[in-house]
């Protein structure tokens, strides 16, 4: 079994593997929660946290390189920060993953179902969830070059899938609706920046990958960051060119019921479809389809991530029995409370945002200080010195307090 690449991969299959990471089911609800903003405080806030979650990004890679090759978050933040800190930040990002994984399994299982029983055979929702799941964990388990692999193609069908859907969208956009010129006087936008915030910052997640990705390419920084750089930005142009096809069409006020679903990613193509008239017909089917390879490459992403973090963590070597334990430790849990406890996507991606916030930002800014103090610079280094870790941790600050104060109801909330 081959269990590591027998030649350097490609930086295109790395920057695929951070993508497809990336661009999964936050995404779906990023036009909902950036529906107070409206457009242009949209393109703000994806802007401003796509800088910080990619310089978070580089961080741990930097401090990373001082380690062997996947050393990952609880060897680095140990060594750096101490075990209350470890503690905090091994709770944190194993809630996410095991939450994003249980999520991925859900919406995963049910698009396959459907999909299956479209084609004439009814399927029921666990057969579903079950055939989703064993497809994709075997690629995990077998490895990270086959996720590269997979990755490769299932973003291919997505940028089809992608185009397809929201090309004539984006054709039919109107600046008016984009601008919101028809807004009585004194409509307010900035009261909603907070709760969008975290709601972005988990549609741009991938840092579970970091570590993953430097043994990948063995050691070799530079590729990675550059992989980093680029699967990011690509993640960036797919989700600017997804507001304008949303917001260009539903007008700011139409969002009411989308809002009251709770996002909902049904009622949100099916209020598109009622306003965007003839560019929005048969566009339900193919983002369905769009929305089924986001969530695959999302699961590949994020459960190799755990995968590493886990093996990591409880010290199982890379030998069959080992990646069997860990195997088991990364996938039974979600699998089981998928099964035996169902409920939806939505509820739980503004969870995802507070807790990802403590590892994707405060903890990468405070590990690359220590890590300057101890090791100096490293052979790679992350330019922008103090001012962008404080950029980057007050940007982690600055989420949390967001979904603490949305949560306990302290900030207004746009209804539409
Ligand atoms: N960005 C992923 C979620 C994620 C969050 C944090 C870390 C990794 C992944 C998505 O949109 O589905």
């Amino acid at each position: 079994m081959p269990l590591t690449p027998s030649r350097a991969p490609s930086l295109l299959g790395g920057a695929l593997i951070i993508a497809g990471t990336v661009v999964g089911a936050g995404m779906f609800a990023n036009p909902t929660a950036t529906a107070g903003i409206w457009f242009g405080g949209s393109l703000l806030v994806l802007a401003y946290t796509w800088f910080c979650m990619l310089a978070s990004g580089l961080m741990l890679l930097e401090v990373g390189s001082h380690y062997p090759a996947g050393a990952s978050f609880d060897t680095l933040v140990k060594d750096l920060l101490g075990p209350v800190w470890n503690g905090i930040t091994g709770l944190a990002v194993a809630f996410v993953l095991y939450v994003l994984t249980y999520a991925y399994i859900f919406v995963g299982g049910d698009l396959t179902a459907q999909n299956l029983s479209a084609m004439g055979q009814t399927v029921p929702l666990p057969v579903g969830q079950l055939l989703f799941f064993t497809v994709l964990a075997l690629c995990v388990v077998w490895s990270s070059r086959w996720v590269g692999r997979l990755t490769s193609v299932l973003l291919g069908g997505m940028v089809i899938t992608f185009l397809l859907a929201t090309g004539p969208l984006i054709g039919s956009a109107q600046w008016p609706l984009l601008l919101d010129s028809g807004a009585a006087a004194g409509t307010r936008y900035w009261p909603y920046v907070l709760t969008a915030l975290p709601v972005c910052l988990a549609s741009f997640g991938f840092h579970g990958n970091v570590a993953s990705l430097y043994k990948h390419y063995r050691g070799d920084a530079a590729k990675v960051a550059k992989a980093l750089w680029l699967g990011t930005l690509l993640a960036l142009l797919i989700y600017v060119l997804w507001q304008l096809a949303i917001q260009g069409n539903l007008p700011r006020h139409a969002f009411a019921p989308v809002i009251a679903a709770d996002g909902q990613v049904s009622v949100l193509i099916a209020e598109i479809t009622r306003y965007g008239g003839h560019a929005a017909a048969g566009m339900g089917k193919m983002l369905s389809l769009f929305a089924y390879m986001a969530i695959a490459t999302s699961f590949l992403g994020v459960t190799l991530g755990l995968f590493d973090y886990l093996a990591d963590l409880c010290g199982w070597g890379d030998d069959a029995a080992g990646r069997s334990k860990t195997a088991a430790l990364t996938f039974l849990p979600p699998l089981l409370a998928c099964l035996l406890f169902p409920t939806g996507f939505v509820t739980v991606i503004g969870y995802v945002g507070l807790a990802a916030a403590v590892w994707t930002a405060l903890v990468p800014a405070m590990l690359l200080r220590r890590s300057r103090q101890r090791f100096g610079l490293g052979r790679y280094r992350v330019r922008g010195g103090v001012t962008l870790m404080l950029l980057v941790f007050s940007f982690g600050v600055i989420n949390i307090a967001a979904q603490l104060l949305s949560q306990w109801g302290w900030v207004p909330v746009f209804k539409g």
